[in-house]
């Protein structure tokens, strides 16, 4: 787990949310906070609403009941200081676009598509290009790339975005070990930069690893709260309906080398 400085700002503060399509509720009676520099990690089997939460946190689903702000604000009231990476792409498939392409994106919601890249925002796309070692293939077609490819591309766009709140529905979906490693190291960056993140996703051990809660959802929140209490037998059990093993030893702090100065930006 990364620890920042600086928590103090509350970026995302849930209240008895119900979340679902169409009126149906999908998990009701939702309530947790994330401030800055923080991650929250959403556990569960499929369908049990991770998507769902998130679609609701980025403001692409309204709230069926109860209370939710980002930034103090209604979901979708702020998106240039949120970076949301869905579970499908079809940027790349509709465009012929290449990878460098879809990682300057990233830039884009600070500047607008009209806005002229500086030296700094190609230095930060070109950065966040090699933190997913994607720097070769960046002139390559995205719709020629191989998923694992193209997911090392959309998770540098997110990157490159440099935002306040990282939203990620299974980043490492498709990434084979070194991707999986390159992911998470540059989390840890994101978290000590004073990010805050909430990833929905089915590795428990290298999530867990890096968030300070976890919430787990089995169509509602069967336990919320830090990996080495809420990651017992008995909640997997609950959530999944199977025993799984898992080694609590990897739950460990890591203090950031070099924290955030506490910066941010409306
Ligand atoms: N567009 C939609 N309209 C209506 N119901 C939906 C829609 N998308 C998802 N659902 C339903 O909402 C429930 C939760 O789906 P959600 O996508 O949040 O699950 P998830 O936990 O992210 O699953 P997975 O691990 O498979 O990605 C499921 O029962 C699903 O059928």
């Amino acid at each position: 787990m990364v620890s920042a400085v600086t928590t103090s700002g509350t970026d995302i503060s849930a209240r008895d949310l119900d979340i679902g399509y169409d009126g149906n509720t999908v998990v009701a009676g939702i309530n947790f906070e994330l401030t800055e520099g923080r991650a929250i990690a959403l556990i569960g089997t499929n369908g049990s609403g991770k998507s769902t939460l998130l679609k609701t946190i980025v403001g692409l689903l309204p709230p069926i009941d109860g209370q939710i702000k980002i930034f103090g604000e209604a979901p979708g009231a702020k998106p240039k200081r949120i970076a949301y990476l869905g579970q499908f792409h079809a940027s790349g498939f509709v465009l012929p676009l290449r990878a460098i392409d879809v990682v300057r994106m990233g830039r884009f919601p600070g500047k607008g598509l009209m806005g002229r890249m500086t030296s700094e925002d190609n230095d930060i796309v070109q950065s966040a290009m090699t933190a997913m070692g994607v720097e070769k293939l960046a002139d390559f077609p995205l719709r020629a790339m191989s998923g694992g490819q193209q997911q090392r591309v959309y998770l540098a766009q997110v990157l490159a975005h440099r935002a306040d709140l990282l939203v990620l529905d299974e980043p490492t979906a498709g990434l084979d070990v070194g991707g999986r490693e390159r992911y998470l190291q540059a989390i840890k960056d994101e978290l000590c930069r004073g990010a805050s993140i909430v990833v929905a996703t089915h590795d428990v051990q290298d999530e867990a690893s890096l968030c300070h809660q976890v919430m787990l959802l089995a169509h509602r929140v069967v336990a919320l709260g830090p990996p080495d209490q809420v990651l017992t037998p008995q909640t997997l059990l609950e959530t999944f309906g199977i025993v799984i093993g898992g080694d609590q030893k990897r739950f460990t702090v890591l203090e950031c080398v070099h924290p955030h100065d506490g910066h941010r930006h409306d």
